[in-house]
């Protein structure tokens, strides 16, 4: 990786009235990397995105692309950051394939290039039978696909993508996992928000979490999952509701998630199996159990817990 900076935060406040979006965040990025901004709803992940492109105006601070000061409006930050906005609004008006054609002809690409790029990602996202239809009456799987077909149309130094996958089905997901993979190079940076962090596990060099509008963590996938301690994943399936499981979870302040009689945690090794050998002795409420290694999710949410202990102990619904 290069040490050369490429984009900056310097100090950058966002207040909306007595809300800090973003709160004196100091970062910066250099090119070759993939990097995943998360966090909360509500931490400032949009915000972040939303200031680099000059569509939100920062209260205090600064955010520099290439040493260039970022001010709202300048046609020049359009021309080497390709955006994924979260509620893509734009170009609504024209059809999937005129959407992709114009985001590439708008950021250089000549016509034959375009018309050809334009191909490949109808057939890649697979949205050749829906090309002709406009983008303001697709459903919201196929906006956001035509949404990543226009930010790819034509790719820039500087990616900012904020919640690609959103919407999209399993397969679908996976494909766009793969073309952000496949843009990976030592001349370009991708900045992305996203909540499926069990996903973008795969494609990410950095994380970048925050909390609260403020950075809370920046490191490695690695040593996010070493920060989080020695830790194991538990998963465990009941044949018999009578085991109460749930007491158990929340006596030990841990978040959790249930599918029907399968629960799932992440704990410190010792807890995790004080509690596997306390339900063990009742075998006979026992289906399975697995035991595992935790996941960069897994890690995040421990690490959610030691910030915000207020809300440790809760039930989390699949997403
Ligand atoms: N235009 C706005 N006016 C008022 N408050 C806003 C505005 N935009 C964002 N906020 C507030 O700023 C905070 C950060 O919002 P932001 O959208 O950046 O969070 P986020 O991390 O992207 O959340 P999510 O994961 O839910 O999309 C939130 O409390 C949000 O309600």
């Amino acid at each position: 990786m290069s040490d050369t900076v490429w984009v900056s935060f310097e100090q950058v406040t966002k207040r909306y009235g007595s809300t800090w979006a973003n709160r004196d965040i100091n970062v910066s990025f250099a090119p070759g990397q993939i990097v995943g901004i998360l966090g909360p709803n509500g931490a400032g992940k949009t915000t972040l995105l939303r200031q680099l492109v000059g569509l939100t105006r920062p209260t205090s601070g600064t955010i520099r692309v290439f040493d260039r000061p970022v001010r709202p409006g300048q046609r020049w930050v359009k021309n080497l950051i390709a955006y994924l906005p979260q509620h893509p609004l734009a170009l609504g008006d024209l059809t999937v394939e005129e959407a992709i054609l114009t985001s590439a002809r708008l950021r250089g690409r000549l016509l034959a290039d375009a018309q050809q790029q334009t191909r490949t990602l109808l057939e890649d996202l697979d949205l050749t039978s829906i090309r002709t239809r406009l983008v303001g009456s697709l459903s919201g799987g196929e906006h956001r696909l035509a949404g990543i077909a226009s930010a790819l149309a034509a790719p820039t130094p500087v990616m900012a993508l904020d919640e690609p996958t959103n919407e999209l089905d399993p397969l679908m997901r996976r494909r766009v996992w793969d073309l952000i993979q496949a843009l990976k190079s030592p001349d370009r940076l991708i900045l992305l928000v996203s909540h499926n962090i069990l996903e973008a596990e795969r494609v990410l060099d950095r994380v970048v979490i925050l909390h609260q509008g403020t950075v809370h963590y920046d490191g490695s996938p690695a040593a996010l999952r070493q920060d989080a301690g020695d830790v194991l994943t538990v998963t465990i399936t009941l044949n018999d509701p009578a085991l109460d499981v749930v007491r158990d979870l929340a006596d030990h302040h841990l978040v959790w998630e249930r599918q029907n009689q399968t629960y799932t945690f992440t704990a410190p090794r010792p807890v995790a199996l004080h509690l596997l050998a306390h339900w063990l002795k009742q075998s006979g409420h026992i289906a399975s159990v697995t035991v595992n290694e935790p996941t960069l999710e897994d890690a995040y949410l421990v690490l959610r817990q030691k910030w915000a202990p207020e809300s440790s102990s809760e039930e989390r619904t699949r997403s």
